[in-house]
This record gives C-alpha cells, sequence and structure tokens, in this order.
C-alpha cells in the first residue's frame, strides 16, 4: 500500500471541527472560487451572484478575476465527472467524504485535470484549504487523492469511469457532467425534432462558457452606442457579441440603451413583437417580467411602433428590477404586481399581444448557471407544470380576439413546451391556433437558423445557434 493510499486510508471521513475562513497562504483566486463553490453547497448560493461580489471585495485583478470565475465554474459544471473520478481515486463513495473536504478535492481535481496550473501548485494549495476546514487528517487525504489523480491524464480517468456506466445516457451523464434524468430529457426534446443524434453536442456546450451578448434596444440606442459594441450578433437584428471590456460599465455608460442579453432572449421577444405590423394604440402585455430583460426589449418595440406595454411581475423584489430595467425608456412603463394566473378574470379580452415568458425550470440555461443542473429534480417540472398551464390558460383568456401571445421558457424540457402549449389548446377547443412561429423567427432573423418546418414553434440550442435553449411558440386567439 502506497503512504498516500495508507494516509487515504486513515483519513478524510471525519467531519470538520471547525470551520475557519481558509488559509491566507491559498492564492486569491483559488480561495475564492472555493468559498463560492461551499457557499452553492451549504447554503444554496447562485454562483453567478455571489462570485462577482467576492471578486469586487477582494479587488481582483483581472487575470486573477478570470482564474477565479474560470475555476468556479468549471469545477460546479464538471462536478459530477470529478465526484466519479475522486471516488475511484479514494477508493470510497463521495457520500463518505467530508464534504467541505469533497469540495477542496472537486476544485483541486478541476485544476488538475482541466487546467494548465501546475501540480504542486494544485495540489500545495488544496492541502493548505484542507488543512484549514478540515479535520487534522484531512490534509493527508486531500494530499493522498489529489497526487492519485496526478499520475493520470484526463483521457486516462474519463476511460475509467466510463466503464463503470450502465447505460448509454449513463455513459453520456459521466462523459459530459450531467444528471442522468437531465440527459433523458435533453434527449427527448432533440428527438421532437428530429436531432436526436446532436445530443452529445448539446450537452458538450452546455460546459463551455456563454459569449456575452449585448442588446441595443431599437429606437433608443444611439449610433455611438452601437459603436462600443463588438460585432453583430449573428441572428437578433438588434444583438452584439461582446469581445471584451466590461459590459456593466457599457450598460451605464449608455444609460440602459444597451444591455446584457442572451440572443435567444432577443429573439423570443422579437418573435411577438414582430410577428405581425403593430398597429398604433395597440396594449401589450408581459405578464411574468421579472427582472425585466425582455420587458425593456418589448417596451422599446412598443413605443416605436406606438404601441403601449405594460409588465406584470408576482415578486415585489423582481418588480422593481423590471422598473430598474425599463428605467432606459424615456415614458414610464407600468408595471404591476398581480397573480399572472387571475390576468382571465382581471383582465378579459384586453390585450393585443401578450408574452408569456413562464417560470421554468432553466434547463435551457445551464452554461449560465454552473450548479443549477445539480439542483434542479425531476420533481421540480411536474411542480411547474401545473402554473405554467394557469398561466397560459389566464393570458390566453386576457387576449383580445385576434391578438397573439408568446408563450417562451428557457427550457427545453418538453413537459414545459410542447405538452403545456399542446394542452392549452386543446382545451381552448378551436379558439387558439399556433401560428407558424419558425416563419416569423425566420422573417427577421439576419441568418438562417435552420428550424424545422411544421413544429408550430422555435426551440433554440445553445449547440446550434449559440443560444441557450429558448422555447417558443405564437399561439393567436380567433378573431
Ligand atoms: C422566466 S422569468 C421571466 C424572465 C423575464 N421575462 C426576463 O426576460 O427578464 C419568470 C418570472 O415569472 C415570475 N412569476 C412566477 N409566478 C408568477 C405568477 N403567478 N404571476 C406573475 N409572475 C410570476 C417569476 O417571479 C419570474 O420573475
Amino acid at each position: 500500500m502506497s503512504d498516500d493510499r495508507a494516509r487515504m486510508d486513515r483519513a478524510g471521513t471525519t467531519p470538520a471541527r471547525s470551520r475557519q475562513a481558509p488559509a491566507d497562504n491559498v492564492q486569491p483566486a483559488r480561495r475564492i472560487a472555493y468559498e463560492v463553490i461551499a457557499a452553492v453547497r451549504e447554503s444554496d448560493a447562485y454562483a453567478n451572484l455571489l462570485l462577482p461580489t467576492r471578486i469586487q471585495r477582494a479587488a481582483l485583478g483581472t487575470a486573477d478575476a478570470a482564474l477565479a470565475t474560470e475555476l468556479t465554474y468549471g469545477t460546479l459544471r464538471m462536478q459530477g465527472f470529478y465526484d466519479r473520478v475522486i471516488a475511484l481515486a479514494a477508493n470510497r463513495p463521495v457520500s463518505a467524504i467530508d464534504p467541505a473536504i469533497l469540495d477542496v478535492l472537486r476544485l483541486g481535481a478541476h485544476q488538475l485535470l482541466a487546467t494548465r496550473v501546475a501540480t504542486h501548485a494544485a495540489v500545495n494549495e488544496s492541502v493548505s484549504l484542507a488543512k484549514q476546514v478540515g479535520s487534522r487528517s484531512a490534509t493527508g487525504f486531500t494530499n493522498g487523492v489529489l497526487r492519485t489523480i496526478a499520475r493520470s491524464s484526463v483521457e486516462e480517468w474519463r476511460e475509467r469511469v466510463l466503464e463503470g456506466a450502465v447505460n448509454v445516457d449513463d455513459r453520456l451523464a459521466a462523459e459530459y457532467s450531467h444528471p442522468a434524468w437531465i440527459v433523458r430529457a435533453f434527449r427527448q426534446a432533440l428527438k421532437a425534432e428530429g436531432h436526436e443524434d446532436e445530443l452529445a453536442d448539446l450537452l458538450a456546450a452546455d460546459n463551455m462558457a456563454a459569449k456575452v451578448n449585448m442588446v441595443a434596444l431599437p429606437g433608443l440606442a444611439t449610433d455611438a452606442d452601437r459603436e462600443r459594441l463588438g460585432l453583430a450578433d449573428e441572428f437578433s437584428p438588434v444583438g452584439f457579441v461582446l469581445d471584451s471590456g466590461d459590459p456593466y460599465h457599457l450598460v451605464t455608460a449608455t444609460e440602459g440603451r444597451v444591455r446584457v442579453q442572451d440572443e435567444g432572449s432577443q429573439i423570443a421577444a422579437l418573435a411577438l413583437s414582430r410577428a405581425k405590423p403593430i398597429v398604433a394604440g395597440e396594449r401589450w402585455l408581459d405578464l411574468c417580467a421579472g427582472p425585466g430583460g425582455k420587458a425593456a426589449l418589448l417596451a422599446s418595440e412598443a413605443r416605436a411602433g406606438g404601441a403601449e406595454l405594460v409588465a406584470n411581475e408576482l415578486v415585489p423584489a423582481r418588480a422593481t428590477l423590471v422598473r430598474t430595467a425599463l428605467q432606459a425608456l424615456p415614458e414610464t412603463v407600468p408595471v404591476w404586481e398581480i397573480d399572472g394566473t387571475t390576468i382571465g378574470q382581471t383582465h378579459a379580452d384586453t390585450f393585443d399581444r401578450i408574452l408569456l415568458d413562464a417560470p421554468c425550470t432553466g434547463l435551457g440555461a445551464l452554461r449560465r448557471r454552473p450548479e443549477a443542473r445539480w439542483r434542479k429534480q425531476p420533481k421540480d417540472v411536474a411542480d411547474l407544470a401545473g402554473l405554467q398551464s394557469g398561466l397560459l390558460d389566464a393570458a390566453l383568456l386576457a387576449l383580445k380576439p385576434g391578438g397573439i401571445l408568446a408563450y417562451v421558457t428557457c427550457s427545453p424540457h418538453t413537459a414545459e413546451t410542447r405538452a403545456i402549449v399542446a394542452l392549452a389548446v386543446r382545451k381552448a377547443g378551436g379558439s387558439v391556433t399556433a401560428l407558424d412561429t419558425a416563419a416569423v423567427v425566420q422573417s427577421f432573423s439576419a441568418a438562417n437558423l435552420d428550424l424545422p418546418a411544421d413544429t408550430g414553434s422555435v426551440q433554440l440550442w445553445p449547440h446550434r445557434h449559440g443560444t441557450d435553449a429558448m422555447f417558443i411558440t405564437l399561439l393567436q386567439r380567433a378573431p
């Protein structure tokens, strides 16, 4: 038995006696990455919200900030794969390892298997972290496990991990570090449009950093604003890809006329605003508007065409975010705070266009929310279905005869997309029809989206379009 293995066998399972702050001799980028990863596990923190504040508080320079981001996002995304590696290297299930030490090992495994960080730096700093957050015996255990991992290449570990896979989806789940239920859901969604063979590409795309997309609000952004942005987006006629620089600095400098927004979200909002020419005086509603990204784009489109938008958001704190997002508009856009499922009773036959960007699992935005894949559960899909149906039924009642509704989710799960729409159309009994959403979206897209015809809906994909996996269906109430 090697010394490493002997130390590992003696240690690693004892829970930490105290949880002190990690050692000061750990490089700040690694320390911050560890703290965020631990906060995600311990207190359900959101890495995309917590990390920027930690980076700012520590006043990290650009290079260290980029390293902290890569370490945090990379470790959280690949956690499923690393856990399988750690279990093999430690010769025990990860459930038998002290959770704080497991986080140290995940971060160490990421450095060893996916970055150019030198082995001695990855191991030594991980051991320093372990000394701070674990029991006394944890340092030897951490050292042993990481040295075992470092002895093989990532390809060798992948082979060993995949040997243990029990079926095709489990193999994909292991290799691309997704829960198996999400792999199955993605397979089903791709199959619905004849692209099941793209599953591995989709899973791989989820593990890549998303580009920074910006929208220049039509009718409000100036030529000077646009010149500050990078290249035009491939599909959205109002979108740009930011090559470098701080996007939030640009948002402030342009007083919100330029905003950070995924290209898929831009396409979803434009599908509604550009479904047919705007008639002055039209009334539009964004039923679930928080935090307000699509509301800002819709409001500027409405304004340009002489229509009026009302935004609605149930959660007061998110309604405040909607008001902030709408500050770029010269006129005040009303923001209501009502339960959207009641809109059919309170405002029947009222709106010419409604955006229902429904609360959903967000499985289409896994690139941006690194820990979300581990936090979401199959039960969340079932829990949300009732709300999604209730909101859609109510919104259809709030449409004027002839009015158009866009049902949108940032999830491709068919139980949140096609199934919800099909049920609502069936219940509406001929008074609601699906429009050719693909034709509408293609009509304003700057490039060919290569969408399957005749499905009545549009599913965008990270691996095909470089967008979040947004689902969009346009429905029209009979005149
Ligand atoms: C997917 S998000 C909308 C994103 C938004 N359209 C944007 O682009 O920024 C769904 C929103 O619906 C809100 N919501 C949930 N239940 C609701 C309800 N019953 N009525 C109105 N809004 C609701 C959530 O608080 C959440 O802010």
